[in-house]
């Protein structure tokens, strides 16, 4: 029979009472949609609250890592975000992190395991949990950049959203207070580090690249009396009466160090490690972005919390050239004099402005202000008065002794392995050895720890290869620098 032969035959009566079945089915289905979402809109207003929080509100990551450590930990999901470690660092859970740590922290280089750098991110979608003995429904849907917490919610969504089946708000406020905590306690072993970025409506803001674990202060090389005097001198300015004491005194309660010295040297280092020493986050601009204009870096000053390193990169570039001195706060173009677009590596942040913010009336209290520079000799002498550096620690290209401590850090794990071919042992004497060889080779304070960390790096479990082949690398290392010089 024909497909339409078979449309045209008339259908009896036991082949139609399936098929009202079905259409009824369908009508029940398609009806009990609307009547849910009415039911749901009813006990919405009713009895359940809402918190609605934007993706870059801190809560956010603070919420999806309670999320992840607590109810999403033990789940397999099928659905699921991947996304690179920096942008997901804050939902890793703190245990694994530890212990890859262990296995990959070099003399403070993080050695990245590609299992590693690939997070995955919990599902987008809604699960119901229990809290306090309530439940929450959590849902969390794809975050578009740029939404505030004034977007209207049924209009335009806000990545994550928390609902409590109760009249007051106070469940879901204990939650967030605790998801909070959970994650400052979490951070205490990390050092957060956050940057001015420009989002995708080319709003810049701090944003938090990366969460790494502490660097140990011992893998920063650097005269051991430079180190503990500004350790000393922070841990003081951050007692729990000092801020009291500043106050009875009249002083602005905030200090400031000024890092200087070639590039590679240990400054960045130093400033990450102080951090994570206090437990503190980082918040780095750097003068040397010519994109960033003078009311964004006040914005951005002003924003820092109160307790925090704020880490300003390359001030030599900032504001030192007479035109540049004179802008207008507010504005990103020489008043006369100079036109055009700042030069590459120039700053568009005059001096007037960077002083503004360090001890303007946006400055905050208790924060921590380190300043780092190649060429502390073309700084203005207003920048760094006592009240905005109360210590210049300089960094110098390292001594021999200090290659050797280099060396001997970046394979002190090997100790007990084979170092050769023809070591049996692996002793730390014969480590020690290998250590006095490779900083004898070396001039002293010619080239920096940088780059002598970087020719190590090719060497990672040979340090008798290292030794061997340092001499070869000094000499076009040095040969570069001088044919540089002369150009
Ligand atoms: N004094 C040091 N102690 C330990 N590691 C160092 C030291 N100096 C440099 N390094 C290593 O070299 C790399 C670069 O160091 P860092 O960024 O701290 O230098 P810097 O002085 O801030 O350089 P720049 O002036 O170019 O910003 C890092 O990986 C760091 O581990």
């Amino acid at each position: 029979m024909s497909a339409m032969a078979l449309l045209h035959k008339p259908l009896n009566g036991n082949a139609i009472a399936p098929l009202n079945l079905g259409l009824a089915l369908v009508a029940v289905v398609a009806s009990a949609r609307p009547i849910w979402t009415l039911l749901y809109g009813y006990a919405e207003k009713l009895c359940l609250t809402t918190v609605y929080i934007s993706s870059e509100d801190t809560l956010y990551d603070d919420v999806l890592l309670w999320m992840n450590h607590h109810v999403f930990q033990h789940q397999n999901f099928r659905s699921v975000i991947a996304a690179t470690s920096n942008q997901a660092e804050s939902i890793t859970n703190p245990s694994t992190a530890a212990s890859s740590n262990s296995n990959l922290k070099l003399s403070g280089t993080q050695f990245v395991d590609p299992s590693q750098s690939i997070q995955l991110k919990p599902f987008q979608g809604s699960r119901l949990f229990v809290y306090n003995r309530k439940w929450i429904n959590f849902t969390h849907s794809a975050p578009r950049t740029g939404r505030t917490p004034h977007t209207m919610p049924d209009d335009d969504p806000l990545p994550l959203k928390l609902q409590c089946f109760s009249l007051s708000l106070s469940t879901l406020h204990a939650f967030l207070s605790e998801a909070t905590l959970y994650s400052r306690k979490v951070s205490l072993s990390n050092v957060t580090v956050y940057r001015a970025l420009a989002n995708s409506r080319d709003l810049v803001r701090w944003t938090r690249v990366t969460s790494r674990p502490r660097r140990n202060l011992a893998t920063v090389i650097l005269d051991e009396h430079k180190k503990q005097t500004i350790l000393g001198d922070i841990r003081e300015y951050l007692h729990p009466r000092m801020k009291q004491w500043y106050s009875n005194h009249g002083i602005p309660y905030r200090r400031g160090y000024l890092f200087s010295g070639p590039p590679g040297t240990g400054k960045t280092s130093l400033a990450s490690a102080i951090a994570g020493a206090f437990g503190l986050d980082i918040y780095v601009l750097s003068l040397g972005d010519s994109t960033m204009t003078e009311s964004q870096f006040l914005r951005l000053f002003a924003e820092v919390p109160s307790q925090c390193v704020v880490l300003l990169e390359d001030i030599d570039v900032a504001g030192v050239t007479v035109a540049r001195t004179h802008l207008p706060v507010g504005t990103s173009q020489p008043a006369t004099g100079t036109s055009g677009p700042p030069s590459a590596g120039s700053s568009v942040i005059s001096l007037s402005v960077l002083l503004n913010a360090i001890d303007g009336v946006s400055s905050h209290e208790g924060r921590i202000l380190i300043m780092t520079t190649n060429a502390p000799h073309v700084l203005d002498r207003a920048l760094v008065r006592p009240g905005r550096v109360d210590l210049h620690i300089q960094f110098e290209l390292p001594s021999r002794e200090e290659l050797h401590g280099l060396f001997l850090s970046m394979f002190s794990d090997m100790i007990g392995e084979k170092m050769d071919a023809s070591d049996e042992k692996g002793d730390p004497v014969a480590l020690e050895d290998l250590a006095a060889q490779f900083a004898a080779k070396f001039p002293e304070r010619r080239l920096s720890l940088a780059e002598a960390q970087g020719f190590l790096l090719k060497y990672k479990k040979q340090p008798a290869e290292a030794c061997a082949e340092v001499s070869g690398w000094i000499i076009k290392m040095t040969q570069e620098e001088d044919e540089r010089t002369v150009l």
